[in-house]
């Protein structure tokens, strides 16, 4: 079905296959990533019914697709807000990462552990890059310090602001008392309850960190990308959230890039399997291999050759298409622009590529018959030569005629000029002529390729002798 692959097919594959594990990533363990997996599957279904020609199903299959894609939008603009923002090339200059440097860690992990011995629930969201606001419901602003008594009083039982999660933002509490979206992981185990899955559901949806303390188990759990792990020791805390924060990471970068590129391989091998697969099918749906007829342009030529002959004048070329988007490559101008620079005097072979040809979107070069040009170029050569009148005129007794200058410099291919023993001027009416006269006469090129290098004008003198 793919009789080649072109170096950009590969990095087409590859930035695709990186595009979609990226959202793969971000959207695991969301609702969103299942309605996603849902369609796909529909997707598949619609490809096999329709080649099977069952056409009531695939044609069902086909609006409601339509239908889900605005529903998807509708339903999940959140997601893809955020989805989109991590995208973003202008997150990277303007967001910005929490520093561990601003923040007191001490007083995080003392605070949390003190409310974990005093069996009092907390919930601490710490934003990193990402944006929280929209999915933090009903929140108190607050813009303060952290300090660990304000955080041990925040969650105090019975106080106003202690039910729900604290922000903390560019290193100061920014909301307390706000309400978080759940998890929708089916998988968390049973005796996790709402604080417990609110933890992991905003760390689903962004790059945020959370430390939860368990009422009920006096445990304290960090959060991270949907994670969760329980932390036995305020130390143990410090240094992990010092890690998540911190703009250093110890580890060399080779090994960074090799535990980047190894981890979550099975996910990492089933996305490149699925672009492979969905590029076959994009490609294979291409429009056929059209054959355009182009003729050979040059441009370039050095100075000091002339191009003799040339061969073959145009050149077949196939070209595969997208038919959507290009109906008719027959109808388009595409010429082969040939560079002479390099070439020598005598016989040369150019090839002819892909890059001589300025091609539509969507087409893509199959062949191209024949795949060289036989170009040959000769010397050219300047030769100082006397100038002629063509058919001298008839002229009257006393009459006496020449031309000035007398000669005249031309240059062009060797085989041309070396032949010329004159260059005529075009024919002068010398019939009415009585008396003395000065014409301005035209030279006439010798041909085409041999250039005249005359500015100045040529005057036929005639002089007539009064007796
Ligand atoms: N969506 C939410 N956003 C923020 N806080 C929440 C949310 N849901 C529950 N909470 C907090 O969690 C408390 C209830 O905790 P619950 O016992 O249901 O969860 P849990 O995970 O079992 O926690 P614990 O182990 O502390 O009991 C609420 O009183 C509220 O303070």
């Amino acid at each position: 079905m793919v009789p080649y692959l072109r170096p950009q097919d590969i990095i087409d594959i590859l930035i695709m296959t990186i595009l979609v594990y990226q959202l793969y990533s971000w959207f695991r363990n969301t609702r969103a990533l299942q309605v996603v997996m849902g369609l796909g599957f529909l997707g598949i279904l619609y490809v096999v019914t329709k080649n099977i020609g069952l056409l009531m199903t695939s044609w069902i299959l086909q609006e409601l697709g339509t239908v889900l894609f605005v529903l998807i939008i509708v339903v999940f603009q959140n997601e893809i807000r955020q989805a989109l923002y991590r995208f973003s090339p202008l997150r990277a200059v303007f967001g910005k990462q929490e520093g561990g440097g601003r923040l007191d860690l001490l007083e995080v992990s003392s605070a949390v552990f003190s409310l974990a011995a005093a069996r009092t629930g907390a919930l601490i969201v710490f934003q990193r890059r990402e944006q929280l606001d929209d999915f933090l419901l009903h929140g108190i602003p607050l813009d303060s310090l952290v300090s660990s008594q304000l955080l041990i009083s925040l969650f105090e039982d019975g106080t106003p602001l202690h039910d729900g999660a604290v922000v903390v933002r560019d290193g100061r509490i920014a909301v307390a008392s706000c309400h978080l979206p759940l998890s929708t992981n089916g998988d968390l185990p049973q005796y996790l309850g709402t604080r417990h899955r609110a933890a992991i559901g905003i760390t689903e949806r962004s790059d945020a960190v959370v430390v939860v303390v368990s009422e009920e188990r006096g445990t304290v759990s960090l959060v991270v990308g949907g994670e969760l792990t329980e932390v036995a020791k305020p130390e143990e805390l410090t240094e992990r959230l010092t890690h998540l924060f911190g703009p250093t990471v110890s580890e060399e970068p080779v090994k960074t890039i090799r535990r980047r590129l190894t981890s979550n391989l099975g996910a990492k091998l089933a996305t490149l399997l699925l672009v492979v697969v969905s590029w076959l099918i994009i490609t294979g749906r291409q429009g056929g291999i059209v054959t355009v007829t182009v003729p050979i342009k040059y441009h370039n030529l050095p100075d000091s050759l002339a191009l003799r002959s040339s061969s073959p004048e145009e050149v077949e070329v196939q070209l595969k298409v997208f038919t959507s988007l290009t109906p008719s490559p027959k109808n388009l101008d595409i010429v082969a622009d040939l560079d002479l620079a390099r070439i020598r005097e005598g016989n040369n072979e150019l090839p002819v590529t892909s890059d001589n040809l300025q091609l539509p979107l969507g087409t893509v070069v199959a062949s191209i018959s024949p795949a060289k040009v036989k170009v040959v170029a000769q010397r050219k050569i300047r030769r100082e030569l006397p100038i002629r009148l063509k058919k001298i005129p008839p002229v009257l007794r006393g009459m006496r005629i020449w031309l000035e200058p007398e000669r005249v410099t031309v240059v062009g291919p060797e085989h041309l000029v070396s032949r010329l023993d004159a260059v005529e001027t075009e024919e002068v009416d010398l019939r009415r002529v009585r008396e003395n006269r000065v014409i301005e006469v035209k030279l006439v090129a010798p041909a085409p390729q041999v250039r005249i290098l005359n500015d100045a004008p040529i005057y036929l003198r005639v002089m007539v002798e009064r007796r």
